[in-house]
This record gives C-alpha cells, structure tokens and sequence, in this order.
C-alpha cells in the first residue's frame, strides 16, 4: 500500500488532482487500414476499428480517437455500434479491445462531455456511458482487454469489464480508478467493478485513494491477469482467447452470465436515478470549477 502510495506521489499535483506521469504527446491524425483478404472482415468508423478474423472467429477492436482515446458521446455511440454488430455475427466468437494509439490504452470518460454543456447533455452522454457497461459487462461473447498504455478511470472501468486483462510491461503505465483525485465520486457500478475484481478491501483503499497502479502492482491485486511486452500483448491476447476458446460456449457464457447477473441488475433497477444523480452532481458550480481546474493543467503541463 505505502509503495503504490509512494508511486502515487510522483504524480503531477494541482491542487486536490493529480495526473498519470506523461510525457508522450500525440499526433491527432490517424491511418485506416483496410484488409482485403476473404477471411478478413475490416470495418472502420472515425474511432473505432474492427478487424475481425473469420478464421479464428477473434475480432480486434480497435481504439484510435486520437490523441488519448477519451470516451466521447461520438466514441461510445461508435463501439457500442461495432460491440452490437459483433454479437450479432455468428463468425466472431471472441473480441479483444485494445488501443491504436502510442502509449494510451483509454484516458477515460471524455471530461468535454462532463464541463460546461447543458443538463440534456449530460443525460445523454450519461446514458451511453451506462449503456457501453452493460453491453460489456454482460457481452456474450469472450472479451480480452490488451492493456497496450496508461487507462485511468472510465478507461480502467472498461478494461474491468473484460473477462481477462494483458497489460504492457512499460513502468510509465497506470491503471485505475483515479476519480477523487478529480474531485469526483465514482459510482455505485464502477465501485462494484471493481469489487467484484479486486476484492473490497482492495477497493476500499483502491478508490478512496484514487490510485492508480503501475502494471507490476495492477498484476499483485489482481487489476490486471497478465503483464507482457508491450509487443507481445496482442499476441498474448489471442493465445489466451484461443483457451477461453476451448471451453464450449454455451458452459462459459452461463457461468459469466450468473456471475455477473446481480451487478448488472443492480444498475438496470437504479439506472435512471443514477442518470440523475451524476446530472445533478456534474452540473454542480464546485464540480464544474474542479473540472475546470483539471483541464486547464492537463492543458498546462505541456513541456
Ligand atoms: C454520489 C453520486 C455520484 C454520481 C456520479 C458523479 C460523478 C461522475 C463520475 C464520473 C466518472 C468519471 C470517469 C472518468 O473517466 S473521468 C476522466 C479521468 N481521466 C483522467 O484523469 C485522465 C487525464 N489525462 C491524463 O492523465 C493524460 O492526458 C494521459 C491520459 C496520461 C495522457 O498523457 P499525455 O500523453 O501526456 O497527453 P496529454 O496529457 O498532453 O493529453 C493530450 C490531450 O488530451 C486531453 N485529454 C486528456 N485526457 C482527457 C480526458 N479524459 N478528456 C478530455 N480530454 C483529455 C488533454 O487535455 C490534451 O488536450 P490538448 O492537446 O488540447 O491540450
């Protein structure tokens, strides 16, 4: 606990925040790539990049809303629409989501969705939050999060989802649910994520702290399966979906389903409070200033 609070403290500091060590900047262009051969089936809207492979049945769901991935109205609208049509197709049975930019796996909630806009704004955007968890959380099909960068808050929520995580061995990552360090609570469905994957003691410290991990601690309280090579995180990916693979479908997809039922209950029967709770608590004039605060050093602390 000292040493991940000890590796908390290198964090930039403002205020009440901190931020991921950072350092990497970001082209904000991006290059679609498109595979022509029978067996590959590519689609690629302007965030999302499917590549799904009809010979394996593993679909690569790729993250490339540069420069940092932060989950939009636009972003999650995308996935959720590529989640939905890979459910539907019978040739994919498992998908592996990961991230087609340099050293950010997701940044999180898109704090633009979250600052200055109106109460409708942030119902909506709200909604499709809630609506990206539980696709995932009770996705059928398998789902392997290839942790290839730094994944804070939402970022680590949907890597949660997944039934199993790879991630970088880079000492410059971190994973976790950093939310009071903006001043912002994370909800009762992100606390029980990560309840039902580290255990509550962990999630206790976990979230009051708003810690987050570098990959070696992630892997110690069990936020992550596996570290890797960076370069090896995909292939790592597929050799696991191939296990995940070998147990019949039907067997795996019950067990995920009564294991996951009740959390995902939880929020369908207190889903529109919870919509507007995070209105009311969002539109706050402290949360908004504290938001304001946050931007404006993610924005300063350029060098
Ligand atoms: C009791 C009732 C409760 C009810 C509910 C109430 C509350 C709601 C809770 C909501 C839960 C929130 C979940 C979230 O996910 S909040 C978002 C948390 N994310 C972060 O804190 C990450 C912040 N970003 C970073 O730490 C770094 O950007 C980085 C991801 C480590 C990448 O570093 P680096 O490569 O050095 O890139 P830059 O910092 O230079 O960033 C590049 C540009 O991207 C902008 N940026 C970064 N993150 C975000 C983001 N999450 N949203 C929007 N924009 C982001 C950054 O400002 C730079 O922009 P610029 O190029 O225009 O300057």
């Amino acid at each position: 606990m000292a040493a991940v609070l000890r590796r908390g403290a290198k964090f930039i500091s403002f205020g009440s925040s901190q931020l991921l060590p950072g350092g990497c900047k970001h082209g904000r262009t991006s290059t679609l790539s498109f595979f022509s051969s029978s067996n590959r089936n590519s689609s690629s809207s302007s965030k999302i990049k499917v590549d799904l492979d009809g010979s394996t049945g593993i679909a690569v769901v790729k993250f490339q809303s540069p420069p940092v991935n932060s989950m939009s109205l636009d972003f999650l609208t995308e996935l959720s629409i590529s989640l939905e049509k890979l459910e539907l197709d019978k040739s994919c049975r498992g998908v592996i989501l990961t991230s087609g930019q340099p050293k950010i796996f997701s940044a999180g909630l898109d704090i633009l969705d979250m600052y200055g806009k109106n109460p409708e704004h942030y119902a909506e955007f709200w909604k499709s939050v809630q609506d990206i968890w539980l696709k995932l959380y009770s996705y059928s099909k398998i789902t392997i999060a290839g942790i290839n960068g730094s994944c804070p808050a939402g970022g680590c929520l949907m890597a949660m989802t997944c039934d199993y995580r790879i991630m970088a061995d880079d000492p410059r990552y971190r994973i976790g649910l950093n939310e009071t360090q903006l001043g912002i609570v994370a909800p009762f469905w992100f606390m029980d994520t990560i309840v039902n994957t580290v255990g509550h003691r962990t999630a206790e410290l976990s979230l009051q702290f708003g810690l987050m991990y570098s990959p070696s601690d992630a892997l110690k309280i069990g936020l992550v399966d596996q570290v890797v090579p960076e370069e090896k995180v995909l292939s790592t990916a597929t050799e696991t979906m191939t296990q995940f693979m070998a147990i019949p479908d039907h067997a795996r997809e019950i067990s995920k389903s009564m294991l996951r039922k009740p959390t995902v209950d939880r929020l369908l029967a207190f889903r529109d409070a919870d919509t507007k709770n995070f209105v009311s608590f969002i539109s706050k004039d402290s949360i908004q200033k504290s938001l304001g605060m946050y931007l404006t050093m993610l924005k300063q602390r350029k060098v």
